[in-house]
């Protein structure tokens, strides 16, 4: 995100398992909207006791409500370090106050506290959305009913199989959300988009992007707003939290489904937004090549009679990867990876430009083209740049240290994980 907006990175990772909760973006303070919040992180202070009820003490006595706050010891000093995240405006008398009675008088040092700044916060008061109605029963159409109706929206869910038919649904909800098979999508919205009437939302969740907006922006009213969210989680997963969300907006999606964005925002997912394009371009490596690549190798272990055992006893750190990723294809739902292998658009080309550069290196493997290969894995570390190899190689040793004893022996039990 940072660099994306022109910002240099001076330094990566500058502590073990650090979380970016805060960039600084310019020297301005955001204006006032009537529903900031202000963060601020004290110097490394002495410790007294008491010092943090008497810090919260100065809030809760002006009616400000605090939204966050930690306590930890700076690494460097040992002495005690206080963030804390507050509703309201620093230039909000009350807040500005609050702030300097708990340097002057709680930590009675001048310069004790950093401010780090006053933002607008994320409106979840306001909702404009009473009802979702689904058009598919399956897992992931279940998955998030689930999840908005304990958010206190109406859900409705409709489809081949359901009494209540997606053409009478389509009247009684705010957001239509169509979430079928993706090869069904594109059929599915020329069917139901005409009938949902202005002021409404579509919102398809699917894993194709560009054949699936161009149908809805084509088959609905002006009036409709359309949104396409990718969701990278499937429907065993607990949580969306920490999990990666695609979202592709249009110039039709407004408020309603900035409202649905909200929803994935506070439930902790980490939202990317794409154009359709770079979704599905994209969404080829991330998804259709390693199921392409999965659903090949299991064939080629048959096709060799090479037999589980032979492969958790003979994988090396570098090959429990692409097992791994075999394993989670082979245990779910087929027809998902089916569909995923079949997506049509840009991520099509990642699989047929995979299968060109494999024929190329296979052929040099096979000549033993030493020096040639190596050059080639040096010409791709140059463009996959030292940072990224660093960030991930540190990233594969955390989980070798994980997974490695399965290289070790077969048969090892691996601990029950939350997917
Ligand atoms: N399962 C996942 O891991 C996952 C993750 C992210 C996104 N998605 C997306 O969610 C969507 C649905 O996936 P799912 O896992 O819920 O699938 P699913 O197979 O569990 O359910 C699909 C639903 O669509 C209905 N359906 C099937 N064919 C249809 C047709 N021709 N017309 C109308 N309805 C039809 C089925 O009856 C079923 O109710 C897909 O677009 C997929 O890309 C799935
Ligand atoms: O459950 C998983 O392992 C997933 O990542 C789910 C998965 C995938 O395997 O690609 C399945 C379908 C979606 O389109 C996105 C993610």
């Amino acid at each position: 995100m940072l660099v994306a907006r022109g910002l240099h990175i001076l330094e990566r990772e500058v502590a073990p398992h650090n979380r970016t909760r805060y960039a600084v973006l310019g020297p301005e303070l955001a204006v006032p909207t009537g529903y900031d919040a202000t963060a601020f992180i004290t110097r490394p202070l002495e410790d007294r006791l008491g010092m943090l009820v008497d810090i919260l003490g100065e809030f809760s006595r002006r009616g400000i409500n605090i939204l966050d706050m930690r306590a930890e010891n700076d690494v460097k000093t040992q002495k005690l370090q206080i963030y804390i995240e507050a509703e309201g405006h620093i230039q909000d008398p009350v807040m500005a106050d609050a702030i300097a009675h708990v340097e002057n008088r709680v930590i009675q040092v001048p310069g004790a506290i950093r401010l780090l700044g006053s933002f607008p916060r994320l409106d979840m008061r306001v909702k404009y959305i009473r009802s979702f109605g689904f058009i598919g029963t399956g897992d992931m159409s279940k998955w998030f009913a689930d999840r908005l109706q304990h958010e206190g929206y109406e859900v409705l869910l409709s489809g081949r199989s359901t009494t209540l038919r997606p053409e009478e649904m389509i009247d009684q909800v705010d957001v239509v959300v169509v979430c079928v098979p993706i090869s069904a999508t594109v059929e599915t919205i020329r069917r139901y988009g005409p009938r949902i009437q202005d002021g409404k939302a579509l919102i398809l969740l699917a894993g194709e992007s560009e054949t699936t907006l161009d149908a809805a922006l084509e088959v609905t009213g002006p009036g409709v707003e359309v949104m396409l969210v990718h969701n990278l989680w499937g429907p065993q997963t607990a949580t969306m939290k920490d999990k990666n969300a695609i979202v592709v907006r249009t110039p039709r999606s407004g408020r309603l489904c900035t409202e649905f964005e909200a929803f994935l925002y506070k439930h902790g997912a980490d939202i990317f937004h794409d154009s359709p394009s770079k979704h599905d371009l994209l969404m080829g490596v991330g998804q259709k090549l390693p199921t392409v690549i999965s659903v090949a190798l299991a064939m080629t272990l048959e096709a060799n009679g090479i037999t589980s055992e032979d492969i958790a006893s003979h994988c090396t750190l570098t090959s429990l990867y692409p097992i791994l990723a075999m394993a989670r294809v082979h245990s779910q739902n087929p027809r998902t990876y089916a569909e995923i292998m079949s997506t049509s658009g840009a991520s099509r080309k990642i699989v047929h430009d995979f299968l060109d550069n494999l024929a190329r290196v296979s052929v040099m493997a096979d000549q033993a083209r030493i020096s040639e290969l190596c050059r080639l894995i040096d010409h791709n570390s140059d463009y996959l740049t030292p940072e990224f190899l660093q960030a991930r190689m540190a990233q594969a040793k955390a989980v070798d240290q994980v997974l490695g004893r399965m290289v070790q022996g077969a048969g090892v039990r691996l601990p029950e994980a939350d997917s």
